[in-house]
């Protein structure tokens, strides 16, 4: 089995300092944990942009690291922006594209998540492509549907400039639920990523792809909702780096169940810049 994924995002959250500290404290967790030792779980972390290239040496060896978003264009009079280029360039795996909170309240349109992503993937970045509804539906097919619409939306551009065969990351988060007191119920997420992962898994120039899920994930939820999800994509839950080896635990766990732990794997994000 694929190593399970979680990211997390530290937003706007932390000062440089805390953001540098909860680094330091999650290197330290996960270098002993054995869900990361064994490689049943791959960890991603976005910063803000000032701390990436120092949570990209503290977190060397055990997590990819990545931008909260990037820039459409490569190079160029774009002031404030930060190009795929450069977090490449400085050893960036992973890059988010298209979050709620940057669609909201800084105008992203589909136009610009389309042009986002295809820099993402032409600076071999694996895009944590953001996507889901904005208020809750009575049924979650058609939440599903609406995903998978952005999706294939957000790839339009993709499949002239990438190289194809780079695999994405599918961030199932629902907007009504990010920020939220409570996670989606598990029920509904398994439909609506159940269909997603179907899509993802089809889509013949991105083999690989995952799809996770996001929005007040907190412990607890990766074994009610693992049978349909790759990973979590954690918010404030991921605060406490307790609350971070608690669903390390969980994942252990279920890689248990699993019967696939191969103790002698070599991480996936293993290989330093
Ligand atoms: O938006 C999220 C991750 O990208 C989730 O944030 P919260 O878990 O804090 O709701």
């Amino acid at each position: 089995m694929a190593p399970r994924l979680l990211g997390v995002s530290l937003k706007m959250y932390f000062g440089h300092e805390r953001a540098l500290g909860w680094c330091r404290d999650i290197a330290a967790l996960a270098r002993e944990h054995p869900a990361v030792r064994s490689g049943a779980v791959e960890l991603a972390v976005m910063p803000s942009y000032l701390a990436v290239p120092e949570a990209l040496a503290i977190l060397d060896g055990v997590a990819v690291v990545g931008g909260q978003d990037l820039a459409a264009a490569d190079k160029g009079a774009f002031t404030g922006e930060v190009s795929g280029a450069e977090l490449a360039e400085i050893g960036c795996r992973v890059v988010e594209v298209g979050h709620a909170e940057r669609r909201a309240l800084f105008g992203e349109t589909d136009a610009v998540v389309r042009a986002k992503t295809a820099a993402a993937l032409r600076h071999g970045l694996t895009p944590f492509l953001c996507v889901g509804e904005t208020d809750r539906p009575d049924d979650p097919a058609n939440a599903a549907d609406a995903c998978v619409r952005q999706v294939d939306d957000a790839l339009g551009d993709a499949a002239d400039d990438s190289d194809g065969g780079a695999p994405i990351v599918v961030a199932y988060e629902p907007r009504w639920a990010i920020g939220a007191p409570e996670p989606a119920e598990p029920a509904y997420i398994r439909a609506v990523c159940s269909v997603l992962r179907a899509h993802v898994r089809g889509l013949t120039a991105h083999p690989g792809s995952r799809v996770v899920y996001g929005g007040s994930a907190r412990p607890g939820l990766l074994t009610a909702v693992a049978d349909d999800v790759d990973g979590l994509f954690l918010g404030r839950f991921a605060h406490d780096p307790a609350a971070l080896a608690a669903i390390l635990d969980e994942a252990h766990a279920l890689d248990a169940q699993d019967g696939s732990a191969d103790p002698t794997a070599a991480h996936p994000t293993a290989s330093s810049r």
